[in-house]
């Protein structure tokens, strides 16, 4: 079953400096099945973040359909979860409290929320830092939390807007394995953004190359890869560096620089 679809999908916005609208994505077709991971990649402000707006259904498309689950989205959606950049964790709440919310909004009981917070937690590497505050936490540690409350609410669907960028290479290595672990144990579903394309290769299935704005899919990639539950092992494969390559040509890495000398 198609997990996530998007059915001639586009976007636009009012320009800031015109006032007119204007294009920012352009007839997207995507369909993501379910348990598979996908990244999509492509040139900044080229409207990846947007693509994964409307998959939250907090913005609506100006044209085309995007599904989930089978269900047209029309707004924000119990069953898909979001994890950006910034952790967006509630400096008042401690660390188990944070992971509590959305099981909280849902009116899960005190002692069932408790068991599935610490789990998580454990999971995530944050085993006896249940009662401590976000600004306890290094940049790495409140990531793991916010995954966890991520995960607490047992989303079916995962979008993840370049959750580890703001992250030292080591530490961003290390959360890309509990998360692809996490993932493949629970058999999820995920989109995720990235301009890190070792890591888009080492997460994914499936790889979603888009053009500048106003963007549109003008390629698709199958990781055909082992290891996706292992990304740490999968980054040793001597097929990442020619994939990597391939990538670089498609973005065009490089050329801009080169035309400047
Ligand atoms: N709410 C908005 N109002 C007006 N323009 C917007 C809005 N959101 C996004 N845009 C514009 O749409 C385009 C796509 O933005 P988006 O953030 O989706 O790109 P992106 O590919 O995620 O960028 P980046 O890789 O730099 O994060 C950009 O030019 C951006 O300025």
């Amino acid at each position: 079953m198609n997990e996530i679809e998007f059915r001639q999908v586009g976007k636009r916005f009012v320009d800031r400096q015109t006032g007119e609208p204007r294009a920012a994505v352009t007839d997207v077709n995507l369909s993501i099945r379910s348990g598979e991971v996908v990244s999509i990649i492509g040139p900044s402000g080229c409207g990846k973040s947007t693509l994964l707006n409307m998959g939250a259904g907090l913005y609506l498309p100006s044209e085309g359909e995007v599904y989930v689950g089978g269900q047209r989205v029309t707004r924000p959606v119990r069953k898909v979860a979001f994890m950006l950049q910034k952790d967006l964790l509630m400096p008042w709440r401690t660390i188990r409290a944070n992971v509590e919310l959305g099981m909280e909004i849902d009116g899960a009981p005190a002692r069932e929320r408790k068991v599935i917070a610490d789990e998580l937690l454990a999971k995530c590497h944050l085993k006896g830092f249940e009662e401590h505050y976000p600004y306890q936490l290094s940049g790495g540690m409140r990531q793991r939390a916010a995954l966890a409350r991520t995960l607490a609410v047992d989303p079916q669907v995962l979008l993840l807007d370049e959750p580890f960028s703001a992250l030292d290479a080591q530490t961003k290595m290390v959360l890309q394995q509990d998360l692809a672990k996490m993932l493949f144990e629970k058999r999820k579903t995920a989109l995720f953004i990235t301009h890190d394309l070792v890591e888009a290769i080492a997460l994914s299935d499936r790889l979603l190359v888009m053009s500048e704005r106003p963007g549109t899919i003008i390629e698709e990639i199958v990781i055909d890869l082992p290891l996706r539950e292992n990304p740490l092992e999968r980054r040793k494969l001597p097929q990442i560096g020619p994939l990597q390559g391939r990538l670089m040509e498609l973005l065009k890495v490089g050329k801009e620089t080169a035309e400047l000398h």
